[in-house]
């Protein structure tokens, strides 16, 4: 339909290859590339007409690790010194492009204050993805992690969801301390079957990123035996805010 022709997606939402992994220590895949059979289902969608396929994915964690902002640099590559607390939930939609086909990442970003709480986790029931974020310099937000999971996982089917642990503010730490830090997160990460990732939303959000990328692929996976595709878009405005990082590098770790 053409009134239904959408922009292309920007480079950097076109996913070939496996992303890579932050440590190998605590990955999900270690695969580089996608298999044969997905590859060549994808290019006989490539001139099929199917539906908009999209994977939801749940950002949870302690009030003020950073959450929002994560996704504010993904999604408007924008940064707010100011906190400003979600209230409930809020959601952004990224468009991606995996092995050429279109796929929609729903990224659903839930409010870390215990009054909340009840609203954002009425939303946990169907994640692909659940990411659960805590604050690299506050080692309480991490140990919060395994309760913030516990309660996603309960609302979604056993072995469904992709588990992320994402350590934020990377910035604000010496090498030295993020490196302590990166240890006992590893830890959790095995406990909680997770992938980890150490980011800053300030300076470099790529891991952030390649995170999510990572995820996507992961949904294309799965979705392509089912007959999806996948990708995320970004709709591609380096936006600015309080404080607009030049930081487009990717490698922040
Ligand atoms: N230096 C630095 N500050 C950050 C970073 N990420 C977030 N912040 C700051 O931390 C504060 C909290 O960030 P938010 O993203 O609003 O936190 P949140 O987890 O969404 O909080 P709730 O919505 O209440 O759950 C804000 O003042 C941000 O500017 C980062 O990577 N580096
Ligand atoms: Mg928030």
């Amino acid at each position: 339909m053409q009134g239904q022709q959408l922009s292309p997606v920007s480079r950097d939402r076109l996913i070939c290859q496996m992303p890579k992994c932050y440590t190998a220590e605590s990955c999900l895949q270690y695969k580089t590339h996608f298999d044969a059979q997905v590859k060549s289902a994808c290019q006989q969608r490539h001139a099929g007409n199917f539906g908009l396929k999209m994977s939801k994915v749940v950002m949870v964690g302690d009030l003020y690790v950073g959450k929002t902002s994560l996704i504010n640099r993904f999604c408007k590559n924008a940064f707010d010194r100011d906190y400003k607390a979600t209230i409930g939930v809020d959601f952004e939609i990224e468009r991606f492009e995996i092995l050429g086909i279109p796929y929609n990442l729903q990224i659903w970003d839930t409010a870390g204050q215990e009054k909340f709480k009840c609203i954002a986790s009425a939303y946990y029931r169907g994640a692909q993805v659940i990411i659960t974020a805590f604050d690299l310099s506050d080692i309480q937000t991490l140990e919060h992690t395994k309760h913030w999971l516990q309660d996603a996982l309960k609302e979604n089917e056993p072995d469904t969801c992709s588990v992320f642990l994402v350590g934020t503010k990377k910035d604000t730490l010496s090498e030295a301390e993020c490196e302590r830090t990166e240890r006992d997160a590893l830890k959790f990460a095995v406990e909680m079957k997770a992938e980890y990732w150490s980011v800053s939303a300030k300076t470099a959000s790529l891991a952030f990123e390649q995170s999510m990328k990572k995820e996507l692929e992961k949904n294309g996976h799965s979705a392509t035996q089912i007959g999806a595709g996948n990708l995320i878009q970004l709709e591609g405005n380096p936006s600015e805010t309080k404080e607009n990082d030049v930081q487009h590098n990717m490698n922040c770790c």
